[in-house]
């Protein structure tokens, strides 16, 4: 057999533009249909090996993109109707092996042909399909046949394809600009409210770009999500304390914890991932928050007894999750795995979220450990009960005994149960968990060190929320997940 070299749809396209003058419109909706054919092999390719490539976002946000507004879209709407055109060119049968080698490009033009506007088709592969555009509009009558739906949206719904509007959500640095004047700064080009919860948040129409607004670029303020932006509002520290941001790369969190406490007292901003510093090292610079020291370090290793801690009266800890909540931000819920999940409801990744929520445990179980602290927040963008409210639960009898109680962040808020706040993933847009402990300034609870290491390896041992998998899980999967979840929980 004869393998033919496949070249670079980019550079093909470039070939194909010189040889016939195209119009501009074409050209660059040309352009825009490989450099989405591209990103669209990146995502189906890391989607399939369970591998993050780079959100979707990211991927078209990178700088070899040049038509992102367009590039987006397509990757998008074809994500999007990407199980109807599979099934069509598989009904239509119109792929020979040579088109099935730049396949993501056929599924970009195939939804230009069906769905989208075919009029500025130009170049060999949209030729080809726009010859056999009968056979595509047949095989996707059969399949309306078939479902007994009369129109596409009747389809997509058969398909389970969600429709996810999220507004845009921007919060001012209130350490560079105030609120009214990026109000009436934004106002010149989009609809601006004021949020109803959170101080100096506002809310834009969904999908409104401000990529590359100056506002954005300059720092005045940051596109952060609402349940992001509650975290350092719910953790309330006064202006001069000092505080330790635990995990906190890219820094979002840091920066709003600096404009909280006016810029004033300490935030030492602990972050283990080397590159991860440098975002948030820059994160830091952009919003002019000099108060933030950043320290590459794990959080696990600062000592709690160590003098330079002793004045640390509260804590942010954000750690590594599974992310399950962003999947409206990330657009992950387009992608082909979002469709089947397995039974247990988690992906089919419970070994990946028993190690996260273990390390999650230690991490909270630590930062409850400085003695001088008053507030701990501990949040996640994860949906898991594992990685929430188990957590928690485990905890609980060790911070207890430090004296913590669990309080209310945003008592108006009604998706809780009791303490523990929840957003989400469909109503909200995004699913988040927030917890809040805290101790009275005056009584913070002395533990003798040897004690208190006592206390600390009790509490890592307690959590049973794997018990609560266990019984969820086919039978087979116990014996392999209770070994898995001890050799994590003890370190082995
Ligand atoms: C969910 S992200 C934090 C997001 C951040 N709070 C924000 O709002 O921008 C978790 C971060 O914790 C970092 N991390 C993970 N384990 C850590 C550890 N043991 N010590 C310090 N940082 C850690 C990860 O590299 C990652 O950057």
């Amino acid at each position: 057999m004869v393998y033919k070299k496949v070249m670079d749809p980019v550079k093909q396209a470039a070939k194909e533009s010189k040889s016939r003058r195209l119009t501009n419109i074409e050209r660059s909706s040309y352009f825009a249909r490989r450099e989405a054919a591209k990103v669209l092999k990146s995502v189906l390719q890391g989607d399939a090996n369970r591998r993050a490539v780079g959100s979707i976002k990211t991927l078209v946000y990178s700088p070899s993109i040049r038509n992102k507004k367009a590039t987006f879209a397509l990757v998008c709407q074809t994500l999007k109707y990407l199980p109807i055109i599979k099934d069509v060119l598989e009904i239509a049968n119109v792929l020979n092996s040579k088109w099935k080698r730049q396949v993501e490009l056929m599924y970009i033009i195939t939804y230009d042909i069906l769905f989208g506007q075919d009029s500025s088709l130009t170049g060999d592969p949209e030729k080809y399909l726009i010859l056999r555009k009968s056979q595509l509009q047949s095989a996707l009558a059969k399949i309306l046949l078939k479902k007994g739906a009369k129109r596409i949206e009747d389809l997509m719904s058969q398909y389970k394809i969600p429709d996810v509007k999220k507004p845009r959500y921007v919060r001012v640095n209130t350490l560079k600009l105030d609120v009214e004047t990026a109000v009436s700064e934004l106002s010149k080009d989009n609809m601006v409210e004021k949020d109803d919860m959170i101080p100096d948040l506002l809310v834009l129409p969904p999908a409104t770009d401000l990529h590359n607004h100056p506002l954005v670029t300059n720092g005045s303020v940051f596109m952060q999500g609402k349940a992001s932006s509650m975290v350092a509002v719910a953790l309330a520290p006064k202006p001069g304390w000092e505080v330790i941001d635990a995990c906190a790369a890219p820094g979002n969190k840091t920066v709003h914890l600096a404009a909280v406490m006016k810029g004033e007292g300490k935030i030492i901003a602990c972050e283990l991932n080397k590159d991860r510093v440098k975002r948030l090292e820059h994160t830091t610079n952009l919003a002019g928050a000099t108060n933030v020291e950043v320290l590459h370090e794990n959080f696990l290793n600062l000592n709690p007894e160590d003098e330079l801690y002793s004045k640390v009266r509260a804590i942010l800890l954000d750690p590594s999750c599974s992310g399950s909540g962003t999947v409206a931000d990330r657009l992950d819920y387009l992608l082909p795995s979002h469709s089947h999940t397995s039974g247990d409801g988690n992906g089919g990744d419970v070994g990946r979220l028993l190690k996260l929520a273990a390390f999650q445990e230690k991490a909270l179980i630590h930062a409850l450990s400085f003695p001088g602290v008053e507030r701990v927040v501990y949040s996640t963008c994860s949906v898991h009960q594992i990685e929430n409210e188990d957590v928690i639960k485990s905890v609980l009898p060790f911070a207890a005994s430090l004296g913590f109680h669990l309080a209310t962040p945003f008592p108006q808020w009604a998706r809780r149960a009791q303490h523990l706040l929840r957003t989400d993933p469909v109503e909200d847009k995004e699913g988040f968990f927030i917890a809040l402990f805290t101790r009275s300034p005056e009584s913070p609870q002395k533990v003798e060190r040897g004690s208190l290491d006592n206390l600390k390896h009790e509490a890592v041992g307690k959590c049973d929320c794997h018990k609560k998998f266990l019984r969820v899980l086919p039978f087979t999967r116990i014996s392999r997940l209770y070994l898995h979840r001890n050799l994590v929980m003890h370190g082995r």
